[in-house]
């Protein structure tokens, strides 16, 4: 059985406090708007309406990982593109990416384990030794943050791949059912920080940059299929799929105005990532099904 969905927000809780105003996984971050097209491959890959060619809608949100809604940017943990697509007939299709191909839990069961190792103690510190037992015994929990690690940080929202991690069945036109996993491109190129621009730019300078960029010009992403082979798991997060997988561009994202200041839309929106059938179904990842309902019950706590 894996946790309820309040036993894993409580957990969350556990180490933050409560979750009041912020959400309590990537905080820190900004709302943005813009508008989807898919190609012709996308129409041809997935039956679901944001797949059809028509203009779609998408409220966004760029966000940085971490506890705390002051993270600093120039941290070497994941960045977020979270995306709500509208189309024009009224379907809504939410989702949440992060900029690293994996995930730090391979299960639900996993990630309360880790945040409530990590809960700190009457010092205001975790207790370093529940955190090296749930290490030693998890080791795929290290996994993301030895990624990180191998890479500075993006130097900008616009300048970084963002992956679905999870795997999902996309069913085509053709009744086909293929099990893929995405990625949205930037359409600038990848540009990371140099270790002299990490110490040089500041804790906070992702927000000012993306207005910058966008008041000149839309920001553009490319969303890319990854088609798994026999043999790759599509129920591992911890696991990247080797690069050379069979790929297609399904459409792209355009950014094209970012909110002035803090809040906006976005502060409403819980960005669950949900399938929409029947173009888009779960695979069989558990953390992806224990998504949604946790998501749901955070949203409602930090908005109550
Ligand atoms: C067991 C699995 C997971 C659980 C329980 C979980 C839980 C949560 C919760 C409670 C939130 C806050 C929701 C809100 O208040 O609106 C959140 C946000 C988020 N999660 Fe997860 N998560 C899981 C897996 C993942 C994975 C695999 C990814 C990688 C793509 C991910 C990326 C994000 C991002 C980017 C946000 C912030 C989205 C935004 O800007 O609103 N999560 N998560």
């Amino acid at each position: 059985e894996p946790p309820a969905p309040e036993a894993i927000v409580d957990a969350f809780e556990a180490v933050l406090g409560p979750i009041t105003t912020y959400r309590p996984s990537h905080p820190k971050g900004i709302c943005a708007s813009g508008h989807f097209v898919a190609t012709p491959d996308g129409a041809r890959h997935s039956v679901a309406p944001v797949f059809d060619g028509q203009r779609v809608e998408a409220i966004i949100r760029f966000g940085v990982a971490g506890a705390s809604p002051r993270a600093s940017d120039v941290a070497r943990s994941t960045r977020s593109l979270a995306i709500r697509f509208e189309t024009s007939q009224g379907d809504q299709w939410d989702m949440a990416n992060i900029s690293a191909p994996i995930f730090g839990a391979r299960t639900p069961e996993m990630l309360v384990a880790g945040l409530l190792a990590r809960r700190p103690g009457p010092n205001g510190q975790p207790d370093a030794e529940a955190v090296r037992r749930f290490v030693e015994s998890n080791p795929e929990s290290t996994r993301q943050g030895r990624w990180l690690a191998a890479v500075t940080p993006p130097a900008s929202w616009a300048t970084t791949p963002y992956w679905g991690v999870d795997a999902f069945r996309f069913k085509g036109a053709e009744g086909q059912e293929r099990l893929v996993r995405w990625v949205f491109e930037p359409v600038a190129g990848t540009q990371r920080l140099s270790e002299e621009e990490m110490r040089a730019r500041g804790t906070d300078f992702l927000a000012e940059e993306i207005r910058r960029r966008v008041a000149q010009g839309p920001v553009e992403f490319d969303m890319v299929l990854q088609f798994a082979q026999p043999g790759d798991d599509a129920t591992d997060p911890t696991v990247a799929w080797p690069d050379d997988r069979p790929r297609a561009t399904v459409g792209r994202l355009t950014v094209t105005a970012v909110e002035a200041g803090a809040g906006g839309p976005c502060d409403g929106i819980s960005f669950m990532n949900l399938d929409m059938e029947p173009g888009v179904a779960f695979s069989d990842d558990p953390t992806l099904h224990a998504r949604a309902a946790p998501y749901a019950v955070s949203l409602s706590r930090r908005t109550r």
